[in-house]
């Protein structure tokens, strides 16, 4: 069995390649990156460690392709793949479509694409942006074959510092639900995996509650002075209002879903442990990473926030804060925090905000993280 797997970054390498290889596939990595692809091709395998315990798992049966420079062979693994996966970004999505379309064009037998990034219906986006780059002769053999599952994944995997550039420091938790109903042929047998009927409750739970947290304890722990997410989590003030916004987020999956309180609850306190990892060390620059993202529509910070004000028709104070100290983050390495410092220069935070969020001139967010930004000044 072949598996394909667009990043060799963090997540491809400490998990989603590490289940594909466990489950009896042959993994191709294929990214842009020339000394990890190199490395990949060397050393033919890699180790997982796992935070907190005296553990470690070896990784092999792997190998690499580089996808600006290897375009024909990367179509051809595609065509060939009895599963293709990515965790390259939500951003890079459109830009792996092309060479996606010419594989999926080539092939005579059912696949699934997964799309394992932080986002909702990320396989679906990817649909169409292959869709829209492939050639009008390539659309019928993608969509008769191609299936587009949705994904939640969940495992904290930080920045990587060791010696060498494949092994992969992780958390031992993981977590990755993929919506049977879109599957095209044969189920993939993963274990670790779990196939659901419905994504919906599983991707907004993770997504607005652990991206939710994290993204609260990044961008307050930032403000507050410190350097990884778990200094911010031993910043009382930092951790009661990062309580807070999950309080908020948490009220909305509740009732949207009918999770009870015990069960939510029990789900927030097992998140913030994972938070306070130890053996872990996550720097709020990535976790805060790309700020524009985060403070789209869908994401983790306004989306839950909206929807707090329709469903719970109450002001969301906490999400608000959050959303206010995304707007003050200041990282000249990160295009898009300064791209965002950029905007809110020329607009102002709300009218910054009002942009990236698509927000209507008068809605209540606004006057809400208003409210936080003049505490914050
Ligand atoms: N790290 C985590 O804790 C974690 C957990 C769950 C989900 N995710 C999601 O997984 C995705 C990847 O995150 P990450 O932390 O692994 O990031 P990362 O930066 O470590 O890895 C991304 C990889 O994609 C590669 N890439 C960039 N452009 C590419 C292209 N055109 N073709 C092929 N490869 C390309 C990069 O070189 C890099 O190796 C994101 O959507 C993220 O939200 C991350
Ligand atoms: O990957 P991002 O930039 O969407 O979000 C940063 C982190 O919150 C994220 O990578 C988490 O570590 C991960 O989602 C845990 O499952």
């Amino acid at each position: 069995m072949r598996a394909v797997h667009f990043g060799a970054g963090n997540i491809g390498r400490g998990f989603i390649g590490a289940l594909l290889t466990k489950a009896g596939y042959q993994t191709t990595f294929v990214d842009v990156n020339d000394a990890l692809i190199d490395e990949i091709n060397e050393q033919g395998r890699y180790q997982i460690e796992l935070a907190g315990e005296n553990e470690s798992i070896q990784v092999s049966n792997i190998s690499g392709l580089n996808s600006a420079k290897q375009k024909e062979a990367v179509v051809d693994a595609l065509a060939q793949a009895d599963i293709i996966t990515t965790a390259v970004g939500p951003n890079i999505l459109s830009i792996i479509a092309p060479l996606l379309a010419e594989g999926l064009a080539n092939r005579s037998t059912p696949v699934n694409v997964i799309a394992c990034e932080n986002m909702i219906g990320g396989s679906e986006q990817l649909k169409n942006h292959v869709l829209e780059q492939a050639k009008s002769e390539q659309k019928e053999n993608i969509l008769a074959l191609a299936g587009f599952p949705n994904a939640a994944v969940d495992r904290i995997v930080p920045d990587q510092t060791h010696d060498d550039l494949l092994t992969v420091k992780v958390e031992p938790y993981f977590e990755w639900v993929v919506e049977k109903t879109a599957i095209k042929g044969d189920q993939p047998e993963v274990e670790g995996m779990t196939l659901v009927d419905d994504l919906t409750p599983y991707i907004e739970r993770k997504l607005f509650t652990v991206n939710t947290g994290h993204a609260a304890a990044a961008y307050l722990g930032n403000y507050y002075g410190h350097e990884t997410i778990k200094e911010a989590m031993e910043d009382s003030n930092v951790l009661s209002k990062m309580q807070g916004a999950l309080q908020e987020s948490g009220a909305v999956l509740i009732k949207k879903y009918g999770f009870t309180e015990a069960q939510h609850q029990q789900y927030i306190d097992t998140i913030i442990q994972r938070f306070q990892n130890p053996d872990l060390s996550d720097l709020v620059t990535r976790v805060g990473r790309a700020p524009i993202r985060k403070l789209g529509p869908k994401d983790r910070l306004v989306r839950p926030a909206v929807e707090y004000l329709e469903w719970v028709k109450e002001t969301p104070e906490h999400l608000a804060e959050v959303i206010a100290a995304a707007l003050l983050y200041k990282n000249q390495d990160d295009a898009e925090a300064a791209e965002l410092q950029a905007l809110v220069e020329k607009e102002g935070a709300l009218g910054a905000l009002q942009q990236v969020a698509d927000l209507s001139e008068n809605h209540p967010l606004l006057t809400a993280v208003d409210e936080q930004l003049k505490s914050f000044a």
